[in-house]
């Protein structure tokens, strides 16, 4: 069988844990099975490195940081398959053999990837390849990351594109479980679980597997989460079953709408840019911008609603063609991306219509090339939520 294996943060937190990693592996191999290794940061490094970055970067130096953290990983694994005889290889962002790349907008260039995944898998007789996880390289040669728990994406992208039968998702629990066991008592093992399932859970903060890792997952490769005490790595855990089809993504907490009105907004260059920039003197994240010819709207957490309104206000009170800023809450948004979205004509049309017949109110619609985000009022979500996903299902 052809397995990757991807051993999270915490199941490579310790030497102990280390060990335990590359005894597992080589039992697999001592089996006669073909495997991959992807392998994240030891423990809380990526988090670390990145609260100590307490300077001006830019994202290529921030990157080449984080990087670090994977980068020690593949070398400890190496390193300890190393004494048990195993004939690994690390490969890291600059090898010639590195197999996943970006694309100019940071989202992996898929042709590429699938290519170089395909050459990697020819490779695999009598060596296992360490993979770092989370890290991927642009055409630049340049080191560009996945996103937070990308390790999860490079292992299921891999699974998919070296034609795995498995992927196996090491971490420090059982399985996907009924609750996060670090909160809730007597979490235990759901034993099976499909991806749309799994989805819902991890967009609302299972970080079990990271939801970016489940468009990869196709019909027939399998998916499997387990505990590093297992030592095996090819039974057990949950088995995540189905494929995916399309990402449907509600976020987690609710949104402010800070809506600024003013003539000017239609005709003067450089008001959009103004009213951003007192949000960002105060590290306010815009999660989303919409304007119109009377008026420009910010979408900001709920949280930081009432920061934003005064900096907004400032604004306002210090220029004639704005009139003034108003604020509603608690929003939601679903925003549906990945798939065919982009090419299916009448797509939007098919999510809206919906939405209207059942009396949900659309407070907001914006549109990229790839994505659809629908503002509905935060207790019209769940109902919302469901009549979207019934759209891809
Ligand atoms: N439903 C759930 N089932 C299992 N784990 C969950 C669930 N919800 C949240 N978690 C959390 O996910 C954690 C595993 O994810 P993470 O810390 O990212 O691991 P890793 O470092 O192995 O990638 C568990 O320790 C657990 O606290
Ligand atoms: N180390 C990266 C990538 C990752 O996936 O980590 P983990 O497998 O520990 O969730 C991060 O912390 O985001």
């Amino acid at each position: 069988m052809r397995v990757v294996a991807k051993f999270g943060g915490t199941s490579l937190g310790s030497g102990d844990r280390i060990e335990r990693a590359a005894d597992s592996v080589a039992n697999a191999v001592a089996a006669g099975h073909e495997i991959a290794v992807v392998a994240s940061a030891m423990g809380s490094t990526t988090d670390d490195l990145l609260e100590d970055i307490t300077f001006e970067t830019n994202d290529e130096d921030r990157a080449e940081i984080v990087s670090m953290g994977e980068r020690t990983s593949v070398r400890m694994l190496k390193a300890a398959l190393a004494v048990r005889d195993i004939d690994a290889v690390f490969l890291e962002p600059g090898h010639p053999d590195w197999p996943v790349i970006t694309n100019e907008v940071g989202e992996v260039d898929i042709e590429e990837t699938r290519r170089r995944a395909a050459a990697l898998a020819d490779r695999l007789d009598g060596v296992v390849p360490i993979v770092t996880g989370f890290l991927a390289e642009d055409h630049a040669g340049n080191v560009t990351t996945l996103g937070r728990g990308g390790s999860d994406t490079t292992a299921v992208m891999l699974g998919n594109y070296m034609n795995a039968d498995e992927v196996v998702i090491v971490t420090d629990v059982e399985g996907v479980m009924t609750g996060d066991p670090r909160v809730v008592e007597g979490a235990r093992n759901v034993g099976r679980i499909t991806v749309d399932e799994l989805r819902n859970l991890s967009f609302r903060g299972a970080e079990v597997v990271a939801p970016s890792a489940l468009s990869y997952k196709d019909e027939n490769l399998v998916v499997r989460v387990v505990h590093y005490q297992h030592g095996d790595l090819l039974r057990g855990g949950t088995q995540i079953e189905g494929q995916f089809e399309s990402l449907i993504d509600m976020r987690e907490t609710p949104l402010a709408c800070l809506t600024v009105a003013g003539r000017a907004i239609r005709n003067r260059p450089g008001i959009l840019s103004e009213l951003a920039d007192a949000l960002r003197e105060d590290s306010i994240n815009i999660d989303a911008v919409a304007s119109g010819m009377d008026s420009v709207t910010f979408y900001v957490d709920v949280d930081v609603a009432e920061r934003a309104e005064a900096l907004l206000h400032e604004r306002v009170v210090s220029d004639e063609a704005l009139s003034s800023v108003s604020v509603a809450d608690p929003i939601a948004v679903i925003r549906v991306t990945g798939g065919e979205l982009p090419n299916q004509s009448g797509v939007i049309q098919e999510i809206i219509s919906p939405l209207a017949e059942s009396g949900i109110n659309i407070i907001d619609l914006i549109t990229s090339a790839t994505s659809v985000a629908v503002f509905v009022e935060w207790e019209d979500r769940e109902s919302a939520l469901r009549i979207v996903q019934q759209r891809f299902d």
